[in-house]
């Protein structure tokens, strides 16, 4: 063991299995997720070479494998509790999507939250036992953002009772969907429906494309792989292209919109509840936030507790970069913001099951919150993780460069978040629209709930403009940082309001006056969504009995609030102040950093970096990953090449 990282432990103030057992929920979770974990990390089958030494085919060859492998042992072993599944392939897939990832994250949630009991009945067991292998085709060529204007065509045929499938034109092709180019027999296509003349909005069907027993595209399907992408090489993203295909009427997913056999069309209680899978992703995706970015900084700041580098003080040994101030100031508050995006995944996933329980009682009343919710939350996590993973990758160097570290995959892997289940800048002005909808209400003197309820409060408190206030906070406490956080979003909200409302007075549609206004408003969905980070970030200090480990994780509180503060420095004042404060917490975090991202208790299976091993033996583990690669497999490969040019 690296005599540093051992150090380094040696220095913590508090026990790290302690906080692993409340990122987990119990000491017992956590036993029970270490098992599971196990039985992949013991396991042959899944020890192999690394993705980076094989072509774009191998390593779709390889995930298709691993795919199926997964299904085979969960069943052996009996695992069928969704969360101890995901713990079982995240271990197994390590950084990288599986083949199959889009039927079960898009095509299997799409058959419970869409399909009709009888519907259900026939589907469930034959996407359940992957004998319908699905994917979710909603984007095209043309359009992904707005799908109101999406092309593909169903249009009823009562003479016979089916929908008949079309991409009208080019631009129609659907375009994306994740194990759509080899992987899948069947998709969820949303498409226009038409019945009896009329055009009834985007509706979603269950179509088959591939026949289930040769695997070949059936008639009228043509499709296939999109070509390499930036990542996602194990993803075989793919279009599809209908001409004429008919699917029986009973393949249109019927739960809350049905086309009854003489084609009248039956519609459901919201237009919006097609779009349901999408929330459902979007919702999951801040806790994929959370892990990317905690991941990235486990590897950084462990690497950083092992590289030695430079000279502090003449004559003194090259001290650890992690005793650098820039380099704390670069990683502590990115692993502050990893801790804070684990709660707020935790909410996210909590708020969402709450509120869709709702729904399926027919109560669908906090469906626009939970939108915004999950849509604003989506945009402002993915949008910091990204950025963060990127910091770490250049925190170690050149050696962050190196796909052994880990960092590459993690980044090219994270960062098409901020783009898919909602591009991240049309996710926050959907939030925009929620939030100026809820000042109105809130000026009229309506109660709000939920997350909007300070909306009501800062109208209550002083009904003179908010945004006239001064922001007065006491640094050292976070209830004081939460109140300044809760201020400057009621401010930035009533600051897009006042613009809407000006633009409009200048007596331009709604539409010109929303666009003019929408740096406001994006500005205002950042903010109330950073008032929702800090907020839940304290609000579960509250429910921590371990002083110690309130202790350091109320010291990341108050670096996530003031580091914050320092970023947005025009919406607060008091920035000198604010600066020393964090030099002190970065001081203060410093001997449990290593500690910290222990906790998150990540494998080195699953971390699979070289510069984050557990063991800190960075060196000697990057030369054997070197020696490994493919180019190393013949010793006189390019000298070869290198005679024949000569020769000429
Ligand atoms: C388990 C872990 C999983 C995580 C990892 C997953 C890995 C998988 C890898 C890849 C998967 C990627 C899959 C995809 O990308 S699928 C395609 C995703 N596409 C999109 O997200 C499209 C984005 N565009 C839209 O959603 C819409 O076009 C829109 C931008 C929201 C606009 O829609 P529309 O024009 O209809 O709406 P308006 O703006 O006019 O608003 C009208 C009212 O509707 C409300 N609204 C809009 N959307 C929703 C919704 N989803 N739910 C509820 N309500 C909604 C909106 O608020 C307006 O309400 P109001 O009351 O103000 O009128
Ligand atoms: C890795 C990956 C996997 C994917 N998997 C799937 C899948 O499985 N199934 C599927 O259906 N789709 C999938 N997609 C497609 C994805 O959902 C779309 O790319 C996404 O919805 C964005 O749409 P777009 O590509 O058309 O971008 P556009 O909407 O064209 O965005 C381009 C730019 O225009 C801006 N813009 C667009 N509209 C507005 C507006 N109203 N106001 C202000 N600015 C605007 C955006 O902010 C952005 O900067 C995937 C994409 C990727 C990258």
């Amino acid at each position: 063991m690296n005599p540093d990282i051992c150090r380094e432990r040696e220095n913590a103030t508090f026990n790290t299995e302690t906080l692993t057992n409340m990122l987990d929920g119990s000491a017992e979770k956590t036993r029970r997720r270490r098992e599971i974990e196990s039985l992949v990390i013991n396991d042959p089958d899944f020890q192999h070479d690394d993705p980076n030494f094989m072509s774009r085919s191998e390593r779709y060859d390889a995930a298709v494998k691993k795919s199926s492998q997964m299904i085979m042992k969960l069943r052996d072993y009996g695992i069928s509790d969704p969360e101890e599944i995901y713990f079982y392939k995240r271990t197994a897939r390590r950084t990288f999507h599986e083949a199959f990832g889009l039927h079960y994250t898009m095509f299997l949630p799409t058959l419970y939250s869409q399909c009709t009991p009888e519907q259900q009945k026939k589907w469930l067991p034959l996407a359940e036992n992957f004998k319908a292998l699905g994917t979710y085709a909603q984007t095209e060529l043309g359009h992904g953002t707005h799908i109101r204007k999406l092309e593909t065509t169903a249009t009823y045929d009562p003479s016979t009772q089916e929908f008949v499938l079309n991409c009208p034109t080019v631009s129609s092709i659907k375009w994306w969907p994740g194990g759509l180019g080899k992987t899948s027999n069947h998709a969820i296509v949303l498409a226009q429906l038409y019945t009896l003349g009329k055009c009834h909005g985007l509706h979603a069907f269950i179509v088959p494309i591939r026949c289930m027993k040769t695997h070949q595209p059936l008639p009228g399907v043509t499709v296939g792989d999109i070509g390499p992408k930036f990542g996602f090489e194990e993803v075989d993203n793919g279009y599809l292209k209908l001409e004429n295909v008919r699917i029986p009427r009973e393949n249109m997913l019927m739960k809350y919109a049905q086309v009854e056999p003489d084609g009248s069309y039956l519609k459901p209680p919201s237009d919006k509840l097609t779009y349901g899978t999408m929330v459902f992703i979007r919702a999951m995706i801040v806790g994929e936030s959370a892990r990317a970015l905690s991941k990235s900084c486990t590897i950084a700041i462990r690497y950083s507790a092992v590289r030695h580098q430079s000279e502090l003080r003449p004559g003194e040994p090259e001290p650890q970069i992690l005793d650098y101030q820039a380099q704390q100031y670069k990683l502590f508050p990115l692993l502050a913001a990893a801790y804070a995006f684990t709660f707020v995944g935790q909410y996210m996933s909590d708020t969402y099951h709450r509120i869709t329980g709702h729904i399926n009682q027919g109560d669908f009343s906090q469906l626009p919150e939970l939108h915004a919710l999950a849509a604003g939350l989506k945009a402002f996590t993915t949008w910091t993780a990204n950025a963060g993973i990127e910091v770490c990758r250049m925190a170690c160097g050149g050696h962050g460069y190196l796909c052994c570290s880990g960092l590459p995959d993690i980044y090219v892997t994270f960062t098409p978040t901020c783009t898919y289940e909602g591009e991240n800048t049309v996710m926050m002005l959907q939030t925009a629209r929620f939030l100026v909808k809820c000042y109105r209400q809130a000026r009229e003197g309506q109660q709000l709930s939920g997350t909007v309820s300070y909306l009501n409060e800062q109208q209550r408190l002083q009904p003179q403009p908010v945004s006239s206030r001064p922001t007065v906070v006491n640094i050292n406490d976070l209830a004081s940082l939460v109140e300044a956080y809760k201020l400057r979003a009621a401010k930035l909200v009533e600051v897009a309001a006042k613009s809407l409302q000006g633009e409009l007075q200048r007596s331009i549609s709604q539409e010109d006056a929303w666009n003019n206004s929408s740096i406001e408003l994006v500005r205002a969905s950042d903010a109330h969504c950073h008032y929702v980070v800090v907020e839940l970030f304290a609000a579960k200090l509250s429910e921590i009995s371990d002083t110690a480990v309130h202790s350091v994780l109320n010291t990341l509180a108050l670096l996530y609030a003031l580091h914050g503060i320092t970023l947005n420095s025009g919406d607060f004042l008091q920035l000198s102040q604010i600066t020393q404060r964090i030099k002190a917490l970065l001081v203060e975090i410093r001997p449990n950093a290593v500690a910290l991202v222990d906790s998150f208790d990540y494998n080195d299976e699953m971390l699979n970096s070289v510069l984050g091993r557990y063991d800190g033996n960075v060196y000697e583990s990057m030369f054997e990953w070197a020696k490994r690669s493919p180019l190393n497999r013949t010793e006189v490969r390019s000298f070869i090449i290198f005679n024949i040019i000569q020769k000429k």
